[in-house]
């Protein structure tokens, strides 16, 4: 089975695929694909720089991530600028590391893609879970974890879709505002219906 895992900036995608990752489920991590994608010499930071001029670059030659975090998050012209430019590379590797872990005869396969429902990814997954989490928490957990500003954190939670509409298309949501414990409790329990573990 191919899970997607997904959610909001901040509302516990990375907890859940630890837990994930104890369970020794191959996990591919779209945030983790972003990175590799623009590294220095590729043909992705080149087209970047193109769209955004050589701002977005530090001295080394690596993307100023803060920089264009501020522009896109802030302008979403910007912001669909950068996913028509990102968005088909990250979708090539992570179709290739897929692709490679049946190969070499992975059963069940996790896909961390934030942004699931944003690209229309749901046709490369099996089943889609949810992280979900209220928003004053997850406003909080943001702000205290990037020490970003309140309206930093709100442009970044507001350039996705509300986490209550991507709870619609879940085939299994896991509600992250208590304890480590209940949301690895939430996530074994919907595991064993999926027959993922026993
Ligand atoms: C703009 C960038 C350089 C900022 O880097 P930075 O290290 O500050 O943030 P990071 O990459 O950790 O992203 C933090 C969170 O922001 C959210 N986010 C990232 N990109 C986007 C986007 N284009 N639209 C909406 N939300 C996004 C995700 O929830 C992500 O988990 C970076 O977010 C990026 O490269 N984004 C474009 C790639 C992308 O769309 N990634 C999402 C994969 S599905
Ligand atoms: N149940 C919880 N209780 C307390 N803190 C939590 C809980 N779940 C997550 N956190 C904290 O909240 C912050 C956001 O969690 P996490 O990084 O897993 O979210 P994410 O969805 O992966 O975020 P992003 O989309 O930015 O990658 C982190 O600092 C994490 O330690």
């Amino acid at each position: 089975m191919i899970i997607g895992l997904t959610g909001s900036i901040a509302s516990g995608k990375s907890t859940v695929a630890a837990m994930l990752n104890e369970l020794q489920l191959p996990i591919i991590d779209a945030d983790l694909v972003a990175r590799v994608v623009v590294e220095p010499g590729t043909e992705t930071l080149q087209q970047i720089v193109e769209a955004f001029g050589e701002e977005v670059l530090l001295e080394e030659g690596t993307l100023n991530r803060p920089k264009l975090g501020d522009i896109i998050f802030h302008e979403p012209a910007k912001r669909k600028t950068l996913n028509d430019i990102i968005h088909p590379a990250i979708r090539r590797e992570m179709l290739r590391q897929r692709d490679e872990l049946l190969e070499n005869g992975a059963r069940h396969i996790i896909m961390d893609i934030p942004l699931l429902f944003e690209s229309r990814l749901q046709h490369f997954v099996d089943n889609i879970l949810v992280v979900s989490v209220k928003e004053e928490t997850q406003l909080r957990r943001l702000m205290e974890r990037n020490n970003l500003s309140e309206s930093e954190a709100k442009a970044r939670i507001s350039s996705q879709l509300p986490l209550f509409e991507k709870e619609k298309g879940a085939d299994a949501v896991i509600y992250n505002n208590q304890s480590l414990e209940s949301t690895r409790e939430q996530l074994h329990k919907i595991l064993r219906i999926w027959q993922v573990v026993n």
